[in-house]
């Protein structure tokens, strides 16, 4: 199984996502924003954390144009998967791959520590392993996590069941407690929290390590 993980200026979890997925099986190639291609046979893109671009302008708006983006738009679209990680879900959402928007959180505060989350869908290759309403604690590191959506899209979401995860105890704002979302092919993921934090028991936890192995799983049964 082949993962890219996509480096932007600025980006600072890309090492760490890479190490996450090569725990669960994958092997790994690094991609730099500039590329226009991805490598052949791919079956996943990883869009780290971090500060792309400085978050200037807007957080994720800048990277979203990258040539790189085309590349992975392209791969979503013909059915490949796609995993946004915080900076890279704003990315997602800045590219139109994944719907809404991440605004200030609406304490106005970064907020960095441990959250517990409650899995809202079981049917994705990302959490396939969880029953919904699992509760699992993965950490956040963002001042910009407050998922916004108009009211119709919020209500697809819901009905069409693409709702990945909540937070039990919202530290951001987010409309419908949204820690993240998935596409309508559900391949394609983006949430907030940092499951490549969470994916060794030497950083505290290893909830975050279920998202990797069960991407894996579902790859093998493809
Ligand atoms: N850890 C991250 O990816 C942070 C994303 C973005 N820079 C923010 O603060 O919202």
């Amino acid at each position: 199984m082949k993962a890219a993980v996509v480096t932007f200026p600025g980006s600072n979890c890309d090492r760490d996502l890479a190490v996450a997925f090569a725990a669960a099986g994958f092997d790994v190639t690094r991609v730099w924003h500039k590329e226009s291609g991805l490598p052949a046979g791919l079956d996943v893109v990883g869009l780290p954390g971090g500060f792309s671009f400085g978050d200037h302008l807007r957080c994720g708006a800048i990277a979203a144009r990258a040539p790189i983006m085309a590349a992975v738009a392209g791969f979503a679209r013909s059915g490949g998967h796609v995993l946004g990680i915080c900076n890279g879900f704003q990315v997602l959402c800045e590219a139109g791959l994944l719907p809404g928007a991440l605004m200030r959180n609406a304490g106005l505060r970064f907020v960095c520590r441990p959250e517990r989350l409650v899995v809202a869908t079981a049917d994705s290759p990302f959490t396939h392993p969880w029953a919904a309403g699992t509760q699992v604690d993965i950490p956040v590191a963002h001042h910009d996590g407050n998922y916004r959506a108009d009211a119709d899209t919020l209500a697809r979401l819901r009905d069409e069941d693409r709702i990945a995860f909540r937070y039990a105890g919202n530290p951001n704002g987010s409309a419908d407690d949204i820690a993240g979302v998935l596409s309508e092919n559900r391949r394609v993921l983006g949430m907030m929290p940092h499951p490549e934090r969470a994916a060794d028991a030497r950083l505290g936890g290893t909830d975050g390590a279920v998202v990797f192995r069960a991407l894996a799983a579902a790859l093998a049964t493809v």
